[in-house]
């Protein structure tokens, strides 16, 4: 049936379900549908934007509300589930289910549609074969390093390579495999893209998200060289031929994907070969990391099948190249052996310090009612740069938050009577089942989240503008920030939707970003987002790994991460043009943490809590250095010199320490401690 179909009471339910799912709030919804009927774009507009958005439709009003009603009462969203899946599957093979018979023209933030004409032309050009040897196969005989710095000038437009990259690469040259571990934002991606422009064979790449893939090929099309990636998120099924004949020279591809592709592998390692088998975001082969997923472990098939032993063609066993920004010791040697990487493996160790990242926590009740104060400042500055001062002023009076309530139904939000919150322990079970149902979806994107255009990416000849990035500037502690973009995460999805919704009402250019939004919004957001048209992007962890935007200036996460990895993941994502960016993490010292993975054993179940508790002791530290704690998780001591309290921040917020005692701290802390002890056994009782 067609989801769109008005009059139906069938499609209002599916709109809500849908609506529902993506973070809208059901009244609002229901409302919606009576004004405007069933069509999810046109009540996704008249929510979000308002009556006058939206023309009124017949067939709307109180007509609709009756089925709304039965919608209610049947609590119909498990039973929906199921049909927002096979409607996100339809838009990929192209049926408009999206608008109703006519072109999405939805915004999902405060924003028109701004699409990049240009950007869509280059990706879906005809692809044709890669033949050019820019190293042949003895490999020996000839200075490489200059070929190195030849092919970076020419594609990249960077003079040198960075010395950890140089390793990986010496690593990758002497047949060796390679365990990289270096900062956000260092130029990992370097490590594996040069191999396969100096050999005439293919670098296959193994990356956990679809999105992460399909930016990673955008850029390298941009920079002339030929990329695809496989995988449920691939449109166009003749690319995984062409990719398996050789025709690209990067292949982005899921584990799933690759444990289905063994033998066209094999098929292309012999001709034309692969140079290397790169696995990026390596920590999610841990059980130990904070982004576990289970095919990644299945990945030592690789070393296991593509050595000279097994195929007898091969001169040297087919290298290995596995990174990432936040592995700590455990996880590293997890990453090792669980891949079965080589007794030689080389292992480059880089800083995982981030110079020009200044770190705060922030005392919040985190909801709804709490948007005013906390994101005052945030609006204030980009209204301002805007020469909308004193418009905003108003704004800032006008806009009260719809609700004093938080979307969790915090036991808490009062924020001062710690001990009743304790007291009631069904309450908090309740609580706890509720959040880690949201959770659950959020954390983890399947690889169909994202949706792309076009799934080619072939070489494209230079814009003539195309400006190359510019070098870090140095940091000072008296720098301001520019007005780069934001990016704030929030634990759901709902959260998501709601402080979009008043950071736009507020003035900014904000969107919500969360991974059951329809897939076209989602393009929209990135590509808002990377044109600079987009002032705050509020988004789940959907929108972390991979994010490699040069300008973005502040990462705000409102509310508690689920683990220190996670955490400086995605505070990675800020200054990756060297220039000083803040990373505050607003937290509710008088919630329980409750942002758990759900389907996991006692054992991943336990280490989710140590993850929490590591995240709560950083919140609560006052007296180091935040920088400090960060990096000392990832096994890395500071010198003396290494940490500039001045700068990068140290304890909490003065005015909010002023309020909250440390004994207050201590004492809530190991309350909380046994409470979460007590809710692994409450769990365990509630799920079986
Ligand atoms: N040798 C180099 N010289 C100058 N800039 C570089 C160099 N290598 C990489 N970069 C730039 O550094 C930026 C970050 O690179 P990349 O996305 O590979 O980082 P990353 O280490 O994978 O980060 P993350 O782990 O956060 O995803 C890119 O914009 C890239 O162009």
């Amino acid at each position: 049936m067609d989801a769109n179909s008005v009059g139906t009471d069938v499609s209002a339910d599916h709109v809500i379900a849908e609506l529902l799912e993506m973070g809208f709030e059901f009244d609002k919804i229901s409302e919606a549908i009576g004004v405007v009927g069933p069509c999810r774009a046109d009540v996704v507009e008249f929510v979000l934007n308002g009556s006058g958005s939206v023309q009124r439709k017949p067939g709307g009003g109180s007509q609709r509300r009756s089925s709304d009603r039965s919608a209610r009462l049947a609590n119909p969203r498990g039973k929906f589930k199921q049909s927002s899946i096979t409607y996100h599957i339809a838009s990929t093979t192209g049926s408009k289910t999206e608008s109703c018979g006519e072109e999405p023209s939805t915004s999902y933030s405060c924003l028109a549609a701004n699409m990049n004409p240009a950007l869509t032309a280059a990706i879906c050009l005809k692809p044709k074969p890669e033949h050019q040897t820019l190293l042949d196969d003895s490999r020996g005989e000839f200075d490489w390093a200059d070929k190195i710095s030849a092919v970076l000038q020419k594609h990249f437009g960077f003079s040198c390579v960075k010395g950890f990259q140089k390793e990986a690469l010496d690593a990758w040259f002497a047949h060796k495999d390679c365990l990289v571990l270096a900062a956000t934002g260092s130029g990992k991606s370097l490590c594996f893209q040069i191999p396969a422009l100096l050999t005439t064979k293919v670098v296959v790449v193994i990356s956990p998200l679809i999105s992460l893939m399909h930016d990673q090929c955008l850029k390298l099309a941009k920079h002339g060289i030929s990329a695809c990636f496989l995988g449920s998120g691939q449109p166009d099924n003749r690319v995984e031929g062409k990719a398996m004949a050789g025709m690209y020279k990067i292949i982005y591809v899921c584990p799933e994907t690759v444990l289905r592709l063994m033998e066209p592998l094999k098929k292309l390692a012999e001709k034309p070969g692969i140079a290397l088998f790169a696995i990026d975001e390596v920590h999610c082969v841990s059980k130990w990391g904070h982004d576990f997923r289970p095919d990644y472990r299945k990945l030592s098939v690789l070393r296991q099948n593509f050595c000279s032993s097994k195929l007898k063609f091969l001169e040297h066993d087919i290298p290995l190249m596995a990174l990432t920004a936040t592995a700590t010791l455990p996880v590293r040697e997890d990453i090792l052996k669980s891949l079965k990487m080589s007794g030689h493996t080389v292992v480059v160790l880089t800083s995982f310090f981030r110079q020009n990242l200044r770190f705060n926590v922030k005392h919040s009740k985190t909801s709804a009612s709490s948007y005013g104060k906390d994101f005052q400042e945030l609006i204030g500055t980009y209204n301002a740069s805007r020469n909308f001062r004193g418009k905003s002023q108003k704004i800032l009076h006008e806009v009260e938050p719809e609700s004093e309530s938080s979307s969790y139904e915090s036991l808490d939000d009062s924020a001062s009577d710690d001990e009743d919150a304790i007291s009631d322990k069904t309450k908090l079970a309740k609580s706890f089942v509720k959040e880690n149902a949201e959770h659950e979806l959020d954390q983890y994107p399947g690889v169909d989240d994202f949706d792309v255009s076009c799934g080619e990416f072939l070489e494209s000849s230079r814009p003539e503008s195309f400006a190359f990035p510019v070098q870090s500037a140095e940091t000072s502690s008296s720098e301001s920030l520019d007005q780069g973009p934001t990016i704030v995460y929030v634990p759901t999805r709902k959260g998501t939707v709601e402080l979009a919704n008043y950071l736009c009402k507020s003035g900014l250019k904000a969107a919500a970003y969360n991974a059951k939004m329809p897939r076209s919004h989602l393009r929209q957001v990135h590509e808002q987002f990377h044109s600079n048209a987009l002032e705050v992007v509020v988004a789940t962890i959907a929108f972390g790994m991979g994010i490699d935007k040069s300008n973005v200036r502040r990462i705000i996460h409102y509310g508690l991460p689920q683990s220190l990895e996670a955490y400086y993941q995605e505070a990675g994502r800020a200054g990756r043009d060297g220039k000083l960016s803040d990373c505050t993490l607003y937290c509710n010292f008088m919630r329980t943490p409750t942002l758990l993975p759900n389907k996991r054993s006692d054992e991943q179940t336990r280490a989710a809590y140590r993850m929490l508790r590591d995240c709560f002791h950083y919140a609560l530290n006052t007296s180091t250095c935040r920088a400090k704690i960060l990096v000392k998780y990832f096994g890395e001591e500071f010198g003396p010199d290494g940490c500039k309290m001045d700068m990068w921040g140290s304890g909490l917020d003065v005015s909010d320490s002023t309020r909250i005692s440390l004994n207050l701290h201590f004492r809530v802390t190991s309350v909380l401690m046994a409470l979460l002890k007590c809710m692994i056994s409450r769990k365990k009782q509630l799920c079986s």
